[in-house]
């Protein structure tokens, strides 16, 4: 069952009245949750992750993973378990609205016995999938699709899936690349899979893939552009260790910046598989200190936040807290490279064009990303469009400035049911 928060709608982001320090300890990373629920899976032997994420993006990829006959036990939150066992249909998988499960979950349904069909939220089925369900087609797996190629998708599954080669245009989502690369190793030719067309973004999600298959025992070769070679073989079960989610962490570095306060994340490793470096260019960029020490990974405002200029292809989530913080800045920011997040949870630039402006910055939306003017902002209704990143931008900003309301903060329920208490936590602190 996902996570439902009860918390009242409208929600009125609280508001800081002085500034925010302090620690604050969040749970594991999505991306690598997701992955290791799928190759431990895929596993010869069972594999244990630790502090994984328990939201509702990987909770159904644990319940889709149970219905294809996988032992998936998540009763201890900081320690699941899982099981492998050969992968059977019938079965049927929600994905709620996460990308993670749509684009690997199929890969893994087609190495089972059966049918398995998938269908998730109403606006999952406007997130692209078509790459992904060709590239299956060409490696010998049989399914049907909806008329423009996405959800509700069946996979008829044979036991097994020849593999080989094939060709792909990954643009509009890293996702379709490590779906396919996830279970690879268990495809009877392995796969050698090659990208063609504009950059692939997310570059540090792919590199977490291989990373991840390289951990599980896979034998993996990316050292051609855009070309990535999963040799046939077996995969070991192992023990998960999952790092604190950092874009989850996103906002809660933001509420230092614009309070002038000090957030340190608790627990963050001394390497991390997540892009920590790439973030923190962004936020020292914007005006931040950022350093790591034993306790962990410490944003301190300094009372200025600069204008940025940024391509944020290789960390798009991030884009909508960004978002934010420039709409509080000293300067205008530019925010390009980031075409594909119109197909993420909503039309990311569409909706914080929309409402950026409604809370009175201005803003020109361009086809890949965003000009944002910061202007006098005032209370205004915002519209979460059933998207967690969304949700933590209009918290941001209500820091700041009294009365945003969002439409709706159960949505962030998806990667942190924790997020309306945990934000409301730290104000109450400040
Ligand atoms: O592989 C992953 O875990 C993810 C890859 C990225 O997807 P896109 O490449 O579609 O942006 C990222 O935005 C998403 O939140 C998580
Ligand atoms: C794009 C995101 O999610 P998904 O994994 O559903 O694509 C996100 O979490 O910002």
């Amino acid at each position: 069952m996902a996570t439902v928060t009860a918390e009242p709608r409208p929600w009125l982001a609280p508001t800081a009245s002085a500034p925010v320090s302090t620690a604050v300890t969040l749970p594991g990373s999505k991306s690598m949750t997701a992955r290791a629920l799928i190759l431990s899976a895929l596993a010869d032997g069972p594999s244990a992750i630790e502090r994984p994420l328990r939201a509702r993006d990987t909770e159904l990829m644990a319940a889709g993973l149970r219905a294809l006959g996988v032992t998936v036990d998540t009763g201890d939150s900081e320690r699941w378990t899982v099981e492998p066992a050969p992968l059977r249909g019938p079965a049927r998988v929600d994905v709620g609205l996460a990308g993670t499960i749509m684009r690997f979950l199929p890969p893994a349904a087609a190495l089972a016995d059966g049918v398995v069909e998938f269908d998730g939220d109403p606006h999952a089925r406007n997130r692209p999938l078509r790459p992904i369900v060709e590239a299956l087609r060409a490696l010998g797996v049989s399914i049907d699709a909806s008329a423009t190629g996405g959800l509700p998708l069946t996979v008829h599954g044979a036991g097994l899936v020849e593999g080989g080669e094939a060709v792909i245009d990954a643009s509009a989502s890293s996702q379709f690349v490590s779906g396919l690369l996830l279970s690879a190793a268990r495809f009877t030719k392995g796969l050698v899979l090659r990208h063609e067309g504009p950059p692939v973004p997310s570059a540090p999600h792919l590199r977490m893939t291989t990373h991840m298959l390289r951990a599980a025992g896979a034998t993996v070769d990316e050292s051609v552009p855009d070309v990535w070679t999963v040799a046939p073989g077996p995969l070991s079960g192992r023990t998960w260790v999952i790092e604190p989610d950092l874009s989850g962490a996103a906002p809660f570095f933001a509420a230092a910046m614009v309070t002038g306060g000090a957030v340190t994340l608790a627990g963050w490793p001394e390497s991390s598989w997540q892009p920590v470096g790439r973030l923190t260019e962004l936020l020292t960029a914007l005006g931040a200190e950022v350093s790591q020490g034993p306790d962990g990974l410490t944003v301190r405002g300094t009372g200025t936040l600069r204008g940025i200029t940024a391509d944020l292809s290789e960390v798009s989530e991030l884009t909508p807290v960004i978002s934010a913080l420039a709409a509080l800045a000293e300067g205008p920011s530019e925010l390009r490279g980031v075409e594909h997040i119109r197909g993420h949870e909503t039309d990311r630039i569409a909706a914080l064009a929309a409402e950026l402006s409604k809370v009175g910055a201005e803003v020109t939306e361009f086809r890949d990303g965003l000009r944002i003017e910061p202007r006098p902002l005032h209370a205004s209704s915002f519209e979460t469009y059933a998207d967690h990143r969304m949700a933590h931008a209009a918290a941001v900003i209500g820091l700041a400035v009294p009365g945003i309301e969002l439409t709706d903060v159960a949505c962030t329920s998806k990667t942190l049911p924790e997020f309306p208490e945990l934000w409301a936590g730290l104000v109450a602190r400040s």
